[in-house]
């Protein structure tokens, strides 16, 4: 079964329009682990606009807990000084490195390979050799699959954004077909393979038939959404019954 991985990004942006602690990330963390998912995911932004370091610490923590063993606990950033600082303080199960510039409004494209093998390749080594899992984004093109594992990462996340755009229109059958054929490509190389960004529970069923093989999603934006009309225990239970093809 593909496992979710929640993404706590608009809980953050939420608790961040007042001066204090609510919403809980944390007590979010809590309720969809408790839910079934087998993970969650943060992005802590240069400009903290929503995760903050103090989340990644306080969420480092519960992922210790018993109760959450064997949950993963992915961070997702651009690989400057600050974020390699606290990925070298918190060791997470997985990091997702995207090329985001500082001012970007979200996520929005993959890594330009092999134009940066130089940049990445080091980092990615230093990632795995802190025990990491190393992921990178990549746009849904076949033909970066080889440049994605000549930079030595354990797994690739598919941006899935264009894939939203054109859901329920002519144009979302290529699109779809890229999707497929680049985690295909990439899984002969050896790569594993992510995807994430505007999935949602109406596209998600398309996605997790035509690539069964997908091992993690990682959902936020739409999801959280959804929860303040089914609740987020409740929303997390939906978008796993998706993925259990
Ligand atoms: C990498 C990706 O597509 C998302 O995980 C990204 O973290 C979204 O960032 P925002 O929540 O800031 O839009
Ligand atoms: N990597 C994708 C992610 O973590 C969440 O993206 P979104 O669902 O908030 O668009």
């Amino acid at each position: 079964m593909i496992a979710l991985s929640v993404n706590l990004n608009k809980v953050a942006t939420l608790r961040n329009t007042r001066p204090h602690d609510d919403p809980s990330v944390v007590r979010a963390a809590r309720t969809v682990l408790d839910a079934g998912a087998a993970g969650v995911t943060v992005h802590p932004r240069p400009d903290a606009r929503h995760i903050r370091e103090q989340d990644v610490l306080d969420l480092a923590d519960v992922m210790k807990e018993a109760a959450y063993a064997g949950r993963e606990f992915n961070i997702e950033g651009y690989p400057d000084d600050r974020f390699l600082d606290l990925i070298r303080r918190v060791k997470p199960d997985q990091v997702t490195l995207v090329p985001d510039a500082p001012d970007q409004a979200t996520s929005d494209h993959g890594w330009d390979l092999p134009a940066q093998h130089n940049f990445l390749a080091p980092i990615v080594a230093e990632l795995k050799d802190m025990g990491c899992r190393v992921s990178l984004f990549a746009d849904a093109e076949p033909a970066i699959a080889e440049a994605m594992a000549k930079t030595g990462a354990d797994r690739i996340e598919i941006y899935t954004g264009p894939y939203f755009e054109t859901f329920g229109t002519p144009e979302n059958a290529a699109i779809l077909k890229a999707i497929v054929d680049t985690s295909e490509a990439a899984r002969a190389l050896g790569l594993g393979i992510n995807a994430g960004h505007d999935l949602t529970l109406e596209n998600l069923p398309t996605l997790a038939q035509a690539v069964p093989w997908i091992d993690e999603v990682s959902i936020g934006h739409h999801l959280i959404g959804e929860a303040l009309w089914m609740g987020l225990d409740g929303v997390v239970k939906a978008y796993r019954d998706c993925l259990a093809v």
